[in-house]
């Protein structure tokens, strides 16, 4: 599956989606239940390629831990394995071994876990080759690098023999994640203490209790949806998504009142949320630190729209799946869009300078998100996206799903 070719619909857009479900909180339920001893019982667990791959990995007797592309199994799969003991080698795919990890290196081999780098310092591969357990109970440790170290830590933390007390220095991005985690550590039975004024999170020595746990459908999934909602040409279209709670644990619920200016109004229901259609301004501006794997759906969006788009918040774009600023300023030129860099990291704006009329082909960089952000492009023109099969990683039904609203042919 080389390319897929997508065609705007013809008349109102109708749609009853059922998403995929959230792989953020799958993972954490996982690592969790595997603390338990395995002994709960996971309801709606995610078919994305990253808590699949956790599944497997958490299941086997190998030595050696390929966690592909999987951000969240690399680095909550490296805490599990570090202070569980477990000799393990822990890879992934080249651009996995770009993505830093020593923080929480240096973080775990402060709690006395023996940890080898195998190529470059701070990056995988690595293995864990023990725990010593007589390691300290508090940890300094940087909030503004990738909160998944965090979560990492904490999930981990009650079964160390004094529990942890992290305090996150600098700012804090991807908080949310954070209280997901503490939130889903409650459910199965530890009580952390978080005091956000003083940036100090206390976990304390607490077996982790089996327990059943229904994991949510996925908002940053649904955002595509907003996304295709707010650039559908009738007013009458309407989307309905599937599994998703107005109180939900994960932050890119922000989605919600990101897309209110951008025209799409949100009716909750019993079933999950209805999607329709309200007048939309024609500028915005939003800070994503709290829910960075938005970003790339709402630039392209504002783009298509032709709102002035200011975003900040965005620092850590640079090291996920792809340098996702390049990416997205690359691609956003092919429909006659610009990314600028308004101050250095830290503010960019997305501007539409000129409309054009031939097909663009989307490049997706080995991202999921490249891929789904781009496709509700396909709501006002045709458009080409290559390598459709990176939406596995979040959403392996993305393309079933659009071709709910949308023509969809696979090509080459
Ligand atoms: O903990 C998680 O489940 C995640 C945290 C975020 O990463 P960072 O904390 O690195 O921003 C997010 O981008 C990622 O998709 C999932
Ligand atoms: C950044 C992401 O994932 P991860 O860091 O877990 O690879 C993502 O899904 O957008």
């Amino acid at each position: 599956m080389n390319a897929i070719r997508l065609t705007p619909p013809s008349g109102p857009v109708r749609a009853t989606i059922p998403l995929a479900s959230s792989k953020s909180e799958s993972n954490r339920a996982l690592i969790i239940n595997a603390l338990t001893g395995f002994r709960g019982t996971l309801h709606n667990v995610s078919a994305a390629r990253d808590s699949q791959t956790m599944i497997r990995l958490l299941q086997s007797d190998d030595s050696v831990a390929d966690v592909l592309d999987a951000g969240t199994t690399m680095r909550f799969l490296t805490a599990y394995f570090a202070v569980t003991g477990q000799h393990k080698t822990l890879t992934g795919t080249p651009r996995m071994c770009e993505r830093p990890i020593g923080i929480l290196v240096d973080a775990l081999r402060a709690l006395g876990a023996d940890i080898d780098y195998l190529k470059n310092d701070g990056f995988p591969p690595l293995a864990t080759k023990g725990f010593s357990g007589n390691g300290t109970n508090r940890l300094a440790i940087r909030g503004d690098v990738s909160s998944q170290y965090i979560s990492a830590l904490l999930m981990i933390a009650p079964t160390l023999p004094d529990g942890l007390t992290l305090e996150l220095t600098g700012d804090i991005g991807s908080r949310p994640y954070i209280e997901m985690t503490l939130r889903q550590m409650e459910h199965f039975g530890v009580q952390a203490l978080a005091d956000w004024a003083t940036k100090t999170i206390t976990v304390p020595p607490t077996p982790y209790m089996p327990a059943d746990y229904s994991i949510e459908s996925d908002w940053s999934g649904a955002s595509y949806w907003f996304s295709m909602l707010s650039l559908a040409e009738e007013e009458s279209s309407q989307i309905e998504l599937l599994g998703l709670k107005e109180a939900s644990l994960q932050g890119d619920s922000a989605i919600v009142d990101i897309m209110r200016p951008l025209g799409v109004e949100s009716t909750f229901t019993d079933r999950g949320v209805i999607l329709t259609k309200i007048p939309a301004q024609s500028a915005l501006t939003w800070d994503f630190t709290d829910c960075p794997d938005l970003a790339q759906t709402v630039a392209v969006c504002c783009a298509v729209k032709g709102v002035v788009l200011t975003l900040t918040g965005v620092e850590s774009l640079k090291i996920k799946e792809t340098d996702r600023v390049f990416a997205l300023q690359t691609e956003l030129r092919k429909i006659g869009a610009e990314m600028v860099e308004v101050e250095k990291n830290t503010r960019y704006e997305v501007r539409t300078t000129h409309s054009i009329d031939t097909v663009p082909t989307f490049d997706t960089y080995d991202d999921h998100r490249m891929a789904m952000a781009f496709a509700p492009v396909a709501m006002r023109q045709e458009v080409v996206i290559e390598e459709p099969g990176v939406v596995a990683k979040s959403y392996p039904s993305f393309w079933e799903d659009m071709a709910r609203v949308a023509g969809v042919r696979f090509e080459g």
